[in-house]
């Protein structure tokens, strides 16, 4: 179980100046600001269950999630992971979790992927039956068998990723975080890999924190959300719960034979914000709490003549996207 109280990030940075002369004066005179990336948060997260922890670039997400695997101390508050504080027994805390981050690898960038995976049998003391079964099994469900003689550095980017993610599972670890595990990947590998996470949760109850801006990875993985804003907890809640909130909005795209400029039928003033799209087009968002699909249709139609029309409810991106902008 994690638990995160009232936990906070300070950096200190020093502000440069523009020019010359700024840089002069940051040199004999620097002026230090604090940046508070994680600003006061808390949670708990129980054994077995997939979060997503999401937020805007520069939210506050790798600080919490290096908070929590012990990498960095943080600045005031407190965490627990499964009864061990991380930043004091960083290797303790190692052995219990796994970790995928977007850029930084586990696997030796030289050597075979193979011989990799050995060395973690070493360096986490896995049985050597469990290691033969779990890489097996990996082998199988990650399709890995004609990457596993191959060193890291001639691996494609999602066959990386493949090997990352079972190196981050392969010494059955409580915890995992993973941090744009599909990031720049195909649509193929993409939907393997989310596979994999729901099979290990599935299988072995791993805890799974996951970081990304795909909200498809978020909808097919996790059923919670944790959303992070300039270092502050904006929502931590159910998936589902977010979507009955927010997602009441609809969009209807028109598409008109317009012979003046476009305007909104008075009707709909109020009740409805259009956005104008390529020649011809506009497109009208409403909420089904105020006004009905039907009466939009026919106030257009009283006004214009409709070529076509297409009608889309919110997606979570788009949902998400206006809480990042709007706030909850
Ligand atoms: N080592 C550091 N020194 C100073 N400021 C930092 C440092 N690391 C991060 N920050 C700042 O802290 C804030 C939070 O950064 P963080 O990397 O946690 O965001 P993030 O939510 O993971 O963003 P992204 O989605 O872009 O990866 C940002 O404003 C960032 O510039």
């Amino acid at each position: 179980m994690i638990e995160v109280k009232n936990l906070s990030k300070h950096y200190r940075l020093t502000e440069k100046s523009p020019g010359l002369s700024g840089a002069f004066k940051s040199l004999f005179a620097p002026k230090r600001v604090t940046k508070k990336a994680v600003d006061d948060i808390g949670f708990q997260i129980e054994s077995g269950e997939m979060v997503g922890y999401i937020g805007a670039n520069g939210a506050g997400k790798s600080t919490t999630i290096k908070m929590l695997c012990g990498i960095l101390t943080p600045t005031t508050g407190e965490i627990l992971v499964d009864g061990i504080v991380p930043y004091k027994e960083r290797n303790r805390n190692a052995k219990n979790i796994g970790a995928v981050f977007g850029q930084r690898s586990q696997l030796f960038w030289d050597i075979a992927v193979r011989e990799s995976y050995d060395l973690l049998k070493h360096i986490y003391d896995i049985p050597e039956d469990e290691y033969r079964k779990t890489l097996q099994m990996f082998t199988e469900v990650l399709e890995l068998e004609p990457l596993l003689g191959t060193p890291v550095r001639q691996l494609s980017l999602g066959q990386k990723m493949r090997c990352e993610l079972a190196a981050a599972f392969l010494h059955n670890p409580g915890i995992v975080y993973l941090d744009e595990p599909t990031i720049g990947l195909d649509v193929a590998v993409k939907s393997r890999i989310r596979q994999f996470i729901k099979e290990m949760n599935r299988m072995r109850g791993t805890t799974v924190i996951l970081t990304t801006h795909d909200m498809q990875d978020i909808e097919e993985i996790c059923s919670r959300i944790i959303i992070i804003d300039a270092g502050k907890v904006l929502y931590d809640g159910s998936l589902q719960s977010i979507k009955d909130r927010y997602g009441d909005k609809r969009v209807i795209h028109f598409e008109l034979e317009l012979e003046e400029e476009f305007q909104l039928p008075p009707d709909l003033a109020g009740k409805a914000e259009w956005t104008p799209g390529e020649t011809g087009t506009v497109s009208v968002a409403f909420s089904n709490h105020v006004i009905t699909a039907a009466d939009v249709i026919s106030e257009m139609l009283r006004k214009y003549r409709i070529r076509d029309l297409t009608i889309s409810d919110s997606k979570i991106e788009t949902i998400v996207q206006d809480i990042y902008c709007r706030g909850i």
